[in-house]
């Protein structure tokens, strides 16, 4: 579980985060949704650590991530696995290189356990085959693969996914978010994906937070997404294509 109390962050004048608090469940699939320019990113990389809030609280199940000191922050890190947008793969390093790297810099495993280990993690994304290709030899759902696979070598507890499915056709993109969410619960991990795609909402919405200009406007799951007297997220919802589809064939 994450939990965010009170989170505040500006730039200078402009105030992008205002009063954040939500709790994110371990074995569900949490998105943070809204337009663009809403704060998804800044408060993604504030969770993570990437950006320091201005004040509030991040907390690591019970571990209070904001005030932690350098060395166990590092710690948490370990715990972290990340997916990318456009999957942020290795070009020069092959399929297996790629999956294997994070277990060369923070594990402790000798090279046959991570032979097997890598194995594994490229089993579970059904990608085995294609090991020893690189980057730019394989498809774009198929470099989604790799960057799960990667941010799981290290059998993460906490997955972070900014716009995972992003330049994908929509068949492949709701695939690559039905794997997440599989693993997800495989490992009961604390997901939090960022995107603004309404397909992913609908599929594997289970917890939502919609922020509206920094502001956290509403939160719940895809089956109430429909109910809402929120004025900012009925605009967001009815602005996505699923929604024109839904409301044509009523
Ligand atoms: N390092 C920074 N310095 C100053 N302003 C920033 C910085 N990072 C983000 N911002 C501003 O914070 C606001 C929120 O940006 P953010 O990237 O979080 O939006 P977003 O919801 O992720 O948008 P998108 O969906 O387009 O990625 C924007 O006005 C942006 O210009």
């Amino acid at each position: 579980m994450i939990t965010l109390k009170n989170i505040n962050k500006s730039f200078g004048e402009l105030d992008v985060l205002n009063d954040i608090s939500i709790q994110f469940e371990a074995g569900k699939t949490n998105l943070i949704i809204g337009q663009s320019g809403s704060g998804k990113t800044v408060l993604l990389k504030s969770i993570i650590g990437l950006l320091d809030v201005d004040t509030g609280y991040i907390y690591y199940d019970d571990r209070d991530f904001t005030n932690m000191n350098f060395k166990d922050k590092k710690e948490i890190r370990k715990e972290m696995g990340m997916v990318f947008q456009g999957g942020a793969l290795f070009d020069s390093l092959s399929v297996e290189e790629n999956v294997k790297f994070p277990l060369d810099m923070f594990s402790a495993m000798s090279e046959d356990e991570k032979k097997e280990r890598v194995s594994f993690c490229l089993d579970r994304v059904d990608i085995k085959k294609a090991h020893k290709l690189y980057p730019a030899e394989i498809s774009g759902g198929m470099q989604k693969r790799v960057a799960i696979a990667r941010a799981i070598a290290l059998n993460p507890r906490y997955l972070f996914c900014d716009e995972p499915n992003s330049g994908l056709d929509p068949v492949t993109a709701i695939v690559i978010d039905q794997l997440i969410q599989e693993i997800t619960k495989e490992y009961n991990m604390t997901t939090i994906i960022n995107t603004h795609d309404m397909n992913s909402v609908m599929e594997i919405g289970e917890k939502i937070l919609f922020i509206n200009k920094g502001v956290k406007a509403w939160e719940g799951c895809s089956d109430e997404i429909f109910d809402t007297e929120n004025q900012a997220l009925n605009n967001f919802v009815f602005a996505s294509n699923l929604f024109k589809k839904i409301k044509s064939k009523l």
